[in-house]
């Protein structure tokens, strides 16, 4: 449950404590991101939409469970993972390259 504020000056301190954590999951998350990249064939592995889907189902599921807002959950999670999916093609690219 979120704490309830009496001033936009506390919403944004609250939004701003909130940043910080998520942008430390973020590179967190991106770290694993990386590590996948070594472990598949090709672009195609890398785009894997299926897993794509498989996790925007999980976390619509978990927004209900958590009560956030399904469709906000589902478009952050679709930009995030479409972002990931560049950073890792060029990490996989760049794998591929011979190292002379
Ligand atoms: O699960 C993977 O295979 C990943 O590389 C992670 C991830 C993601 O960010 O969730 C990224 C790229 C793929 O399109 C699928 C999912």
């Amino acid at each position: 449950m979120a704490v309830t504020c009496t001033t936009l000056e506390q919403v944004r301190e609250n939004i701003d404590r909130l940043d910080r954590q998520i942008v430390a999951l973020l590179a967190e998350r991106g770290s694993f991101v990386s590590q996948a990249a070594g472990f598949k064939k090709d672009s195609d592995g890398v785009k894997a939409p299926q897993r794509v889907e498989q996790v925007i189902s999980k976390v619509r599921d978990l927004a209900q469970t958590l009560d956030a807002n399904p469709d906000v959950t589902e478009q952050v999670y679709r930009a995030m993972i479409g972002a990931f999916i560049q950073q890792e093609l060029a990490e996989h690219a760049a794998l591929a390259q011979p190292t002379t």
